[in-house]
């Protein structure tokens, strides 16, 4: 499990590495800022194992109510039994297929922040089915609890100012936990 973990993280690094590289972010200060500093170990990575027994009427109930993700990123994986949904404006609510031997990436809140909104939190839900159990499994790369998150500075300018105040990683999880959805726009200047 733990070694899991440390390849869970390590690969959500190189994702988040990418990501921010894509926006012209290459420079250690601007990678690492969401790690745990000096050698302390909390928490930075959660992780859900959700189970969605059979539903004889799953039109009438739900498996995870939509939401956004807490996290910079989230890696998902569903096992081949699709369920995921995300909600896309225009289109609604579209299916997350499953691919074999293949891992969703959710961009979450913390990554809509540290981005100045170039990055956009995925609202999504999971579905229930009436012929299997399905099983997912979700992993969560947070930034540290005494994190300062803000938008990067090498992505704000007079053209594009914050759109978001400072807050330290355990500031927003209970934001989250406090207003759910309404949480970003708490912090919204
Ligand atoms: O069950 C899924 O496919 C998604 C799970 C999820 O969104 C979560 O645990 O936050
Ligand atoms: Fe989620």
């Amino acid at each position: 499990m733990e070694q899991w973990q440390a390849e869970m993280k390590t690969l959500c690094n190189k994702i988040v590495g990418i990501m921010l590289g894509s926006l012209g972010l290459t420079h250690e200060d601007d990678m690492n800022w969401f790690q745990p500093q000096n050698g302390s170990d909390q928490t930075q990575c959660l992780f859900h194992l959700n189970s969605y027994p059979v539903c004889p009427d799953p039109d009438r109930a739900m498996g995870l109510a939509p939401h956004t993700d807490t996290s910079l990123i989230t890696v998902v994986n569903q096992f081949n039994t699709g369920g995921l949904q995300v909600y896309q404006d225009g289109a609604g609510w579209v299916p997350v297929e499953p691919v074999e031997g293949a891992l969703v990436v959710n961009v979450g809140d913390l990554m809509q922040i540290v981005s100045n909104g170039k990055f956009k939190s995925v609202l999504h839900r999971a579905l229930v089915n009436s012929t299997c159990h399905r099983l997912a499994t979700a992993f969560f790369l947070m930034a540290s609890s005494n994190a300062e998150v803000s938008p990067l500075r090498k992505l704000v300018d007079s053209a594009h100012p914050p759109l978001y105040r400072p807050v330290t990683g355990k500031e927003y999880f209970q934001l989250k936990l406090k207003l759910f959805m309404k949480a970003l726009e708490s912090i919204r200047l």
